[in-house]
């Protein structure tokens, strides 16, 4: 696709080095293959030295030129130590950060912390709590943002040209607050333009323009109304009904006017029940490739996977975690 040769050629300007935490796991291993045929991005795997080249061999993938790290053997693990403590001063003992650090999520986030690696891609067995759990704590939000969100990228094929929407968000925050709600929304339309999308932004829910009543309701409205004084040049409109998003003879009848009714392509979730499902909805019957959860507002490339991805969207996911960098 057109949008990953781009990424592509910005990492063979500029060749990164990524930690992929679950050194041994088969998807990891063929993306890791493919990316090191393609010399423009570094695989770092964690794990035992042995584990991997067995996993490796068993799966048939060449991975000759991968880094392999090992948390039992690392020689700076005593510097590692040292500053995982100064990061998590009061919050965690040194012995906790010595337990911690022997997990490939919390070693690899530490690996990027350090400067040993540029980027991280992990959770294809570990959960995303698990996975984006040590970046919160030790990489942090950056000093614009308050929270970290995330967003998928969807993208079906069509003759022509792909279709391409943003979604937010579907993986990090459980219940979003009004405000978090426009920093999501905000973010997911900053993310939506890198990919190539012109951000027609609708705030989701279950009500069209007060057709429904109930706090969801308003929160997302408040939400939507906050977001436009925020951000008056973006096309933002809410609250509205997913068929009210998407379908131009819906949006013209439940939301005559609205500059963004029926041709939504950037949807902000009023809270992950909802965004988890309906990200996974479009992909599963949709015929969407979901590229994510990309995280948003954190301090360095650190994104997680679906554990139910394949080995294709693990290499998609590693080309833009680098090179978003
Ligand atoms: C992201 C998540 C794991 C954080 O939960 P948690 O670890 O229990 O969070 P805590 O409240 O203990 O906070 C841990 C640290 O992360 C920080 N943090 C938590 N949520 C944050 C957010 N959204 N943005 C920035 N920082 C955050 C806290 O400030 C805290 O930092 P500190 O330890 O330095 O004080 C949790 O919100 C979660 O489980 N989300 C849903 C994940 C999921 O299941 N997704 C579905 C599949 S994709
Ligand atoms: C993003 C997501 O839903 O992750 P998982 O499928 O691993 O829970």
């Amino acid at each position: 696709m057109h949008m990953f040769q781009q990424l592509i050629d910005t990492l063979k300007k500029d060749p990164r080095k990524i930690v992929f935490t679950e050194g041994t796991d088969p998807r990891i291993l063929e993306a890791s293959a493919r990316l090191l045929a393609g010399n423009f991005l570094t695989p770092i795997l964690v794990g035992s030295e042995q584990e991997v080249h067995a996993a490796a061999e068993e799966s048939g993938f060449n991975i000759r030129g991968a880094q392999i790290i090992d948390p039992e053997t690392y020689e700076g693990m005593d510097e590692m130590v040292q500053t995982m403590v100064e990061l998590r001063r009061g919050k965690m003992t040194a012995d906790e950060c010595r337990a911690a650090l022997k997990k490939g999520n919390y070693f690899g986030t530490m690996l990027v912390k350090m400067g040993v690696a540029d980027c991280l891609l992990g959770g294809a067995t570990y959960s995303t709590a698990d996975t984006v759990r040590p970046a919160l704590q030790l990489i942090k939000t950056k000093p614009e943002n308050k929270i970290v969100s995330s967003c998928f990228i969807m993208v079906r094929e069509r003759v022509g040209d792909n279709e391409v929407l943003a979604m937010g968000d579907c993986a990090i925050n459980i219940d979003p607050s009004e405000d978090e709600l426009v920093e999501i929304a905000l973010e997911t339309a900053k993310c939506a333009k890198i990919f190539g999308i012109d951000p027609k932004v609708a705030f989701l829910s279950y009500s069209t323009k007060g057709s429904g009543k109930g706090e969801d309701v308003d929160k997302m409205r408040n939400a939507c109304a906050k977001a436009k004084a925020a951000a008056p040049d973006l096309a933002i409109d809410g609250e509205m009904q997913f068929d009210a998003a998407v379908s131009p003879t819906v949006g013209q009848l439940k939301f005559p006017g609205s500059p963004v009714a029926g041709y939504a392509n950037t949807f902000v979730f009023p809270n992950i029940n909802a965004g988890n499902i309906g990200y996974k909805i479009a992909q599963r019957l949709g015929g969407f490739d979901a590229y994510g959860p990309i995280l948003l507002g954190l301090n360095a490339p650190i994104n997680d996977l679906s554990r139910g991805c394949n080995a294709q969207e693990v290499y998609s996911m590693a080309i833009i975690t680098a090179a978003l960098k």
